[in-house]
């Protein structure tokens, strides 16, 4: 499907662009000859003048980059295939395959199917000029860097999808050529071969057939060793498609899962562990979306290829335990995001302000010097009456660190109080902790929000009411304001005392902790400062630089219940 290789030149702001597809300009090795803005893809826009589809703008080394005409292009996948009403498979997947794969997806549908885990119940075929219709919404519309197709139904339809790609070409096709579902239900009989060989092999720039579909497109061959498959592939190949991927997962006695991709000149084998998961319904559909993905994104054939093996073994590998229907073949989690939910421990309320009342930071050093571990530590703190912990393991090996979050993380979530990771957004999520602590020269909580979720737990330290407004702002959920008073536990720390407490308090939209040198003695005058928004103290020294935490931490809660604080 790919045009010319050299599209046109631009003039752009007094310079020269050249305009390339993002796979030409790697294929054609520009990338060593020309700076490169914004791979995988930038289109470039000018009032009246240039209106590019998924190119890539060069310019000359040398010469300045793309400014304010620039835009990025976001990767678009064009699906057109069949429904599946399970979800596991056709669009549904397509379309959580490049969701994972962060590609914009576009559908064209062809068929509704009524379909499980235990198979195919119904089939119903969308009209050739509905098909044809939806073709020409999407690609008169939306700039589409690839086209992928699945369930083709009809020969009318093949030949629909055939005429309007010649109409609006796009960069590349990728073709799965489905005919029979993982359950053995035919999805294509065989009067659409023929349409297929001659009409749509010949535009695809991959093919992706897995070992029974490649039979079946040459006359019913036998493939029965990987042997076999590069045979098939090589006959393939010659039926027009610049590259075919045999898929061996069906092979018998192999350990391995092996593909072949053969593109004319080479072969490569790709082997990879085999993933024994009855959660697999989908992965043919879900691999072809995901090579388009990668193609969309400027990737050449064999790294696309790769990157999406990859990326359907993760997924499946994952989803191994997942029990969605009763059928012999189960979905799997694209998203690699359902199984955290299933956990029994999972803290599933939303973020509560009162959480903040006896704020619970640990302290590595501190614990050590007490001989007591950061599990003892949180255990006595929940038992003195914390409403909240957060570990603050400064100079804890990240391997242990994850160990012991996910440990006190069971804890926390057996007594119901929230457990937040200080600094490290990675370990949070990792350990699937219900939240972040960071400051402002840690990861700003806008991207810390971008990677932890909507539903987890985000506090800002803010000592000014600028950067409570900037917490608010990034989407936080609290601040923690000090140091309130002078503090041992933390280097350098500009002390904000109860006038600047109170000053953040009143700028802040935001509920607030307060934090810095505060222990039994002066928590209630800090509370006294009386700021609606001031919902507790957090504490490190005086709960755990201390013989009995648990101990102190029910005294400092004693304190905090005298002071009414929280009542807002
Ligand atoms: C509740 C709470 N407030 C403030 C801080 C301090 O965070 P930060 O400024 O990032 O400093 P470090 O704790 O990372 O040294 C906190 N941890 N908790
Ligand atoms: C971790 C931390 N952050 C502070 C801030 O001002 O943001 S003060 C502080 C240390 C708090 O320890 P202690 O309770 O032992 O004084
Ligand atoms: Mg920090």
């Amino acid at each position: 499907m790919a045009s010319a290789t050299f599209l046109s030149t631009l003039s752009l702001a007094n310079k020269n662009y050249l305009l390339l597809t993002p796979t030409h300009a790697y294929a054609k090795g520009y990338t060593n000859n020309f700076r490169v803005s914004n791979l995988p893809s930038i289109v470039v826009r000018k009032e009246g003048s240039v209106r590019s589809q998924g190119f890539v703008a060069m310019q000359e080394k040398g010469g300045s980059t793309l400014s304010d005409d620039s835009r990025t292009k976001t990767p678009h996948v064009l699906t057109v295939a069949g429904s599946d009403s399970g979800a596991g498979a056709g669009i549904q997947a397509d379309l959580k395959a490049c969701a994972a794969r962060r590609v914009y997806c576009s559908t064209v549908i062809t068929a509704l199917t009524a379909q499980n885990t235990v198979g195919v119940q119904g089939v119903s075929n969308v009209p050739e000029d509905f098909v044809a219709q939806q073709l020409k919404s999407v690609l008169s519309d939306m700039q589409v860097d690839v086209v992928k197709t699945g369930m083709l139904p009809s020969v009318g339809i093949v030949k629909t999808l055939c005429k309007t790609l010649r109409e609006f070409p796009v960069h590349a096709l990728v073709v799965d050529p489905v005919m029979v579902s993982t359950s053995g239900d035919v999805l294509a009989g065989p009067s659409i071969l023929s349409t297929f060989l001659e009409e749509l092999l010949p535009m695809a720039d991959i093919i992706t057939p897995n070992l029974k579909e490649a039979s079946a497109l040459l006359n019913g061959m036998q493939l029965e060793t990987v042997d076999d498959m590069r045979s098939a592939a090589r006959l393939l190949h010659n039926m027009g498609p610049k590259n075919v991927l045999v898929k061996g997962g069906d092979l018998p006695d192999s350990s391995d899962a092996v593909d072949i991709l053969y593109n004319g000149h080479n072969f490569y084998e790709l082997r990879s562990p085999r993933i024994r998961t009855r959660n697999s319904h989908g992965t043919g559909c879900s691999l072809a979306s995901s090579i388009a993905a990668e193609v969309a994104k400027g990737y050449p054939m064999l790294s696309a290829v790769k990157v999406a093996k990859r990326f359907v073994e993760t997924a499946l590998d994952y989803s191994k335990e997942i029990d969605i229907g009763n059928g012999p073949q189960g979905p799997f989690d694209h998203l690699l995001r359902l199984k955290s939910h299933s956990q029994a421990c999972h803290r599933q309320q939303p973020f509560d302000p009162s959480d903040l009342f006896l704020y619970a930071v640990t302290d590595s050093r501190m614990n050590k010097r007490w001989g007591r571990s950061i599990i003892d530590a949180v255990k006595a703190a929940i038992d003195g009456g914390a409403t909240i912990i957060q570990l603050r393991e400064k100079d804890a090996e990240t391997k242990d660190f994850m160990e012991s979050a996910k440990a006190c993380l069971r804890i926390c979530h057996l007594h119901g109080v929230p457990l937040l990771i200080n600094d490290r957004v990675d370990v949070a999520i990792a350990c699937d902790a219900d939240g972040v602590h960071v400051g402002q020269s840690d990861m700003p909580a806008r991207v810390a929000r971008t990677l932890l979720g909507p539903e987890k737990i985000i506090g800002v330290s803010c000592k000014t009411p600028e950067q409570a407004e900037q917490a608010w702002v990034d989407g936080a959920d609290y601040i923690g304001c000090g140091g309130v008073y002078p503090t041992n536990t933390k280097e350098n720390n500009i002390t904000v005392g109860l006038n600047g407490l109170k000053t953040v308090c009143m700028a802040s939209k935001l509920p607030v902790v307060a934090i810095g040198g505060i222990g039994v003695s002066n928590a209630r005058a800090v509370m006294e400062i009386c700021a609606s928004n001031l919902k507790g103290v957090a504490v490190v020294s005086a709960l755990f630089d201390r013989e009995c935490v648990q101990t102190e931490t029910r005294k400092l809660h004693e304190v905090l219940l005298g002071s009414n604080i929280g009542s807002t």
